[in-house]
């Protein structure tokens, strides 16, 4: 796991920092700009110097890109750069750097056309983009549309044909919070953020423009002699589970766990399927399905390993629930909304490690606080979007502001439920009721593109629910779920589907050491 922060964070970290005297603004501005030009070279080792065309902008990300310039012009560049605003109003260390550039070459004022005209001709090279980072809130401005369309251009073209992009922290346009494209955003081959990646970098809003997990390409971050303690309330980004996932050699079937898995009718015993079988390839010592009594004869002709009851409703649910070495239960894939107004509530009753998805979150679409007034501590949410929408409808209205990002929304919606929400995507939330996040991004390097499958959020579901099982804590067994889930669509490749998951989850547990 490692520390991803908000702009606010990153800007609290160098405050203090600067006002202990611990360190000045004008040596962070050098060593980020001297971690840009490093990562260049490490990124592109074929690189060798030719033109770079930088990009600086009003504030500080153009002090960085006054700084990248010099030391790049020290390597043999030859450098074309533009500066976006007057010069006078730089903020005092992008001006000291502006100043001390001027000494080797001109700061040519922005002049959008040249700009496009001069990137679209360019077929190798190297373009920075220090116009905004961490400071930009608002569109970007009109001045840099035919920038921002020739940039574009060149992403179409094979990267042998065009010159590298690098972006100083992140690319201008994409809101360092949210990830949000919040108008005219630029991309990059590379971003090089500082001290920590930012939430930005791995987010990707949902019915927007390509935002930051698009945009951003390779992150790579760079180390400016900021203290190294964990800003409070920050979140994680899920890299590899955070728990160890091995079996003790003498362990019995009963210290693994018991799941539920409740299913729905006749014909929709699919999805139940699906989860019991995570659950069980991820290690729960024991998985029941419970469904009625006229799904049994189609349940029984496919299931071996994993058992089966009938459970007619939420009042035998109760009486099943007397056996205690029952510990965990998965309802929602394929429940059917009446059976799920019955169960669930039954089901919370029993005060189990406890997965709601699915039908088990849209039964209360109607009357949201019926259901966050009987969840408990030990409950995972698990919705898409959709769901979210159903549950938490403020909540994901104010989504569509650029500003507020999945991060702060799961958070809020953790609290309000009392319980560990786990908000699906290509980019997934995990939050807890006392603000703990983390994010699990299924982007960049680690795309998992065939996830998006019918029925792997049932996987997903049967996976969290057969951790919980084993005894990991909700929080725990939510982000390393999430991870699991992801590294089995990985592991599968093009192709997948959602019966594939739980089969590759013991190839998973192999590269992991197990
Ligand atoms: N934090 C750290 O430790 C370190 C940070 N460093 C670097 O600083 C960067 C953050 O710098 P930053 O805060 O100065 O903001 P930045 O992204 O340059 O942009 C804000 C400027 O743009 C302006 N502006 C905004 N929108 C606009 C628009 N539409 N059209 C026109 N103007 C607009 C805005 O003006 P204002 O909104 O105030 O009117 C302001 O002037 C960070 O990403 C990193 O690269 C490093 O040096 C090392 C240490
Ligand atoms: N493009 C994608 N990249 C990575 N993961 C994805 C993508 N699309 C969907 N997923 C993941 O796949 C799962 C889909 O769950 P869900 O929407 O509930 O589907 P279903 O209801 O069909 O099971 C979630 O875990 C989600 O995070
Ligand atoms: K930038």
């Amino acid at each position: 796991m490692s520390e991803i922060l908000s702009s606010a964070q990153m800007r609290g970290i160098e405050q203090q920092a600067i006002a202990s005297g611990a360190v000045t603004g004008l040596e962070l501005m050098e060593r980020a700009g001297a971690g840009v030009v490093a990562q260049i070279a490490t990124a592109f080792p074929d690189l060798s110097p030719s033109t770079a065309v930088i990009l600086c902008g009003p504030g500080n990300n153009g002090g960085d890109g006054f700084v990248i310039a010099r030391l790049l012009h020290q390597r043999g560049w030859a450098i074309a750069l533009y500066l976006l605003g007057d010069p006078a109003r730089l903020p005092p260390d992008a001006r000291t750097n502006h100043d001390r550039w001027l000494k080797t070459g001109p700061a040519h004022p922005w002049d959008d056309r040249q700009i496009g005209d001069r990137l679209g001709a360019m077929t190798s090279g190297l373009v920075v983009d220090g116009v905004f980072g961490t400071g930009l809130t608002r569109p970007m401005p009109p001045e840099t549309t035919h920038t921002s369309q020739a940039l574009d251009a060149l992403r179409h073209r094979t990267p042998s044909a065009r010159p590298r992009v690098v972006a100083v922290d992140i690319p201008s346009g994409i809101s360092a919070d949210s990830g949000a494209n919040l108008g005219g955003a630029f991309w990059a081959d590379l971003s090089v953020s500082f001290h920590r990646a930012k939430w930005g970098h791995y987010l990707e809003p949902a019915g927007l423009p390509e935002g930051g997990a698009a945009c951003c390409g390779q992150v790579a971050v760079v180390d400016i002699g900021l203290p190294q303690d964990p800003a409070p309330d920050s979140v994680q980004l899920v890299a590899r589970p955070a728990v160890f996932l091995g079996k003790s050699a003498q362990g019995h079937k009963y210290g693994h766990g018991h799941a539920l898995v409740l299913s729905g009718g006749a014909g929709k015993g699919g999805a139940a399927r699906l989860a019991a079988r995570a659950a069980l390839r991820v290690g729960a010592g024991l998985v029941t399905i419970a469904a009625p009594q006229p799904a049994i004869a189609e349940h029984a002709a496919q299931l071996n390993a994993i058992m089966l009851t009938a459970l007619p409703d939420g009042y035998s649910l109760r009486g099943l629930l007397q056996d205690t070495r029952l510990n965990a239960l998965c309802l929602g894939p394929g429940l059917g909304q009446s059976r799920a107004q019955d169960l669930v509530p039954a089901a919370l009753w029993g005060r189990r490690a406890t997965v709601l998805d699915a039908d088990a979150l849209s039964a209360f679409a109607e009357d949201p606080p019926l259901l966050f007034g009987q969840l408990h501590d030990k409950v995972v949410l698990t919705p898409h979007m959709g769901e979210f929408r159903r549950l938490f409808p403020d909540l994901s209205e104010r989504l569509h502001t650029p500003a507020y990002s999945k991060i702060e929304a799961a958070r809020a919606a953790a609290a309000r439920a009392g319980c560990v929400v786990l908000l699906k995507g290509p980019d997934t939330v995990i939050a807890d009721p006392s603000g703990r996040a983390a994010l699990h991004a299924a982007t960049g390097a680690n795309a998992a593109p065939w996830l998006a499958t019918a029925g792997s959020g049932d996987v997903l579901a049967g996976i969290i629910a057969g951790l919980m099982a084993r005894g990991f804590a909700p929080f725990e067994a939510a982000a390393s779920g999430a991870w699991l889930h992801a590294a089995a669509a990985r592991a599968f490749g093009p192709g997948l589907i959602a019966e594939d998951l739980p089969e590759m989850l013991p190839q998973v547990f192999r590269d992991l050491g197990l």
